[in-house]
């Protein structure tokens, strides 16, 4: 059923895009679509030329993009495709990013972009919106994120999406004239692998999936078109295999986290000093996500009940908050009178200095902040997840014994306080466990590899693209 589908897309792309293989108009302004953007128009086409080592990029009226030979020293562009459908997917390609500029300095030029928000229309440039309200309503997410998952009929619902769109998808990687991609999000596999190989340059420019879903991820994740699928965890390279990879695409180093995590130092206490802290009291940090969701609001009325001894007047811990985006909730924390010292913060750009400053943390069970925990060897207390792809982080760190599972605020603010008083060999226990999950060389593995394999490819080395007057218009 799935390559009926894939081959109906591809009928419907050749439709689009016309049936010779070596000229390809693209939005020709032909159809009223290609007006919607007018901004992105390309109203020429273009030719490859197919010879083994080089490639030709050339426009019928001479003035556009070309692609010419300027030797293998310079720098190659790295596209990396994200959509903020929450703080993972930014956090990881960002990782990604900083990774690439501390291994390869100049050598790639990394853009990070949301490509269908700036280039398509609904339902793809609307993703973050549709996602924010499909996990506020939780059940609503559970049936898109199961219904769609068999191969059949997300690739129905993509191969649409791609014939619709093709002509601006293409505009927009076209902009960024990438010899490699990098995909960060479920979403953005097929309809720019069904773009790249309708321009035939699949074979030319590099694509891999970076997947930044610990366990339960959604099979949108695995295109067997791939060049190479990161996976961070076994459990997901056996799903990847399972649903068609080949192994000599699947590798595994683990999640992307910023180098600031894996490669700083960071001592507690100046920590502490810096962001203005209690130097002595345990402290505890409390998050829910980029955009603070969860039941974050009653799980700090709670711990600043635990966290407090009333026989002795006195606190036993201290609390960070971290509310993300979420500024409804900011304001509703700050305005509380606390008996223990409470920091609220709004979204953070340092995140490694608060955990580091912090000795557990209490969070929803989002991929991107439980490996940045490991690293930073923090005990967990998962207090909620959202169904389909957070499912599985809840027993990747609970059956790893790097922390526990509860819903309920009270029973989280009893296990902060046991551990901050009476339990402090087992806060220990579960902060070594923690610090064993850890993968805090993963993004560097990446990209090493992505380097490797573009330097396999001998001809990419040899091609850019350069910009001529009219099309630097477009730009
Ligand atoms: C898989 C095919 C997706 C195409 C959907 C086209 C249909 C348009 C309908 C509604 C608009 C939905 C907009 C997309 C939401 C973006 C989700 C996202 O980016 O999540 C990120 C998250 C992670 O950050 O993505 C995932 O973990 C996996 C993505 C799952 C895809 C779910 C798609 C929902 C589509 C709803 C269709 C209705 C289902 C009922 C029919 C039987
Ligand atoms: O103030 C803040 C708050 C959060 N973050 C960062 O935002 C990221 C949050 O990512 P998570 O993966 O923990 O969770 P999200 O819910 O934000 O991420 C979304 O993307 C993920 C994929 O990476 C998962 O699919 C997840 O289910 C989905 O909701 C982390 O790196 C965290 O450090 C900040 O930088 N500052």
């Amino acid at each position: 059923m799935a390559t009926t589908v894939m081959a109906l897309a591809e009928k419907v792309l050749e439709r689009v895009y016309g049936t010779s293989k070596s000229a390809v108009s693209i939005a020709g302004g032909d159809s009223e679509k290609t007006h919607r953007h007018t901004h992105h128009h390309i109203h020429r086409s273009k030719s490859y030329d197919d010879s083994d080592d080089d490639v030709c990029y050339s426009d019928e009226d001479e003035s556009s993009m070309e692609l010419v030979q300027i030797g293998a020293e310079r720098t190659k562009n790295v596209l990396i495709l994200m959509s903020d459908t929450g703080g993972g997917h930014r956090a990881s390609a960002e990782a990604i990013r900083d990774a690439f500029k501390i291994e390869f300095g100049d050598k790639y030029r990394i853009i990070v972009k949301d490509v269908w928000k700036e280039y398509t229309g609904w339902p793809l440039n609307d993703m973050e919106r549709s996602y924010k309200f499909m996990v506020k309503h939780v059940q609503l997410w559970k049936v898109a994120f199961h219904s769609t998952s068999p191969k059949w009929i997300h690739s129905c619902y993509l191969a649409a999406i791609a014939a619709y769109y093709a002509k601006e998808v293409e505009a927009g990687l076209m902009e960024y004239k990438p010899e490699i991609i990098i995909s960060v999000h479920p979403l953005m596999q097929h309809i720019p692998l069904w773009v790249l190989k309708w321009q035939e340059l699949q074979k030319r420019v590099l694509f891999v999936t970076v997947i930044t879903d610990l366990n339960t991820c959604h099979p949108t994740w695995f295109h067997p078109g791939v060049n190479r699928c990161y996976c961070p965890s076994q459990e997901v390279a056996k799903r990847a295999l399972f649903d068609g990879l080949d192994e000599s695409q699947v590798r595994v180093f683990g999640l992307p986290v910023r180098p600031s995590f894996a490669r700083a130092v960071l001592v507690k206490d100046d920590l502490r000093k810096e962001l203005e802290m209690d130097q002595d009291l345990r402290a505890v940090l409390l998050m829910g996500g980029g955009e603070g969701m969860g039941p974050v609001k009653e799980t700090a009325k709670a711990l600043e009940e635990f966290l407090y001894d009333k026989e002795n007047r006195k606190p036993i811990g201290q609390m960070v908050v971290i509310c993300g985006r979420n500024k409804k909730l900011a304001s509703a924390l700050e305005a509380i009178e606390w008996k223990i010292p409470v920091k609220v913060r709004g979204f953070e750009t340092q995140m490694e200095k608060w955990m580091g400053a912090c000795d557990c943390i209490i969070t929803k069970a989002g991929p991107g902040t439980i490996a940045e925990s490991l690293i930073r060897s923090l005990p967990i207390i998962l207090n909620d997840y959202i169904p389909g792809q957070e499912k599985g982080n809840v027993p990747y760190v609970v059956e790893n014994g790097a922390g526990v599972f509860t819903r309920s605020p009270k029973e989280t603010a009893r296990i902060v306080g046991e551990w901050f008083s009476t339990k402090t060999d087992e806060l220990e226990q579960t902060s070594d466990n923690a610090r064993k999950l850890a993968q805090p060389e993963a993004v560097f593995d990446i990209v090493k590899d992505i380097d490797e394999l573009s330097e396999q490819r001998g001809p990419l080395a040899n091609v850019s693209y350069t910009l001529t007057s009219s099309f630097a218009s477009l730009v």
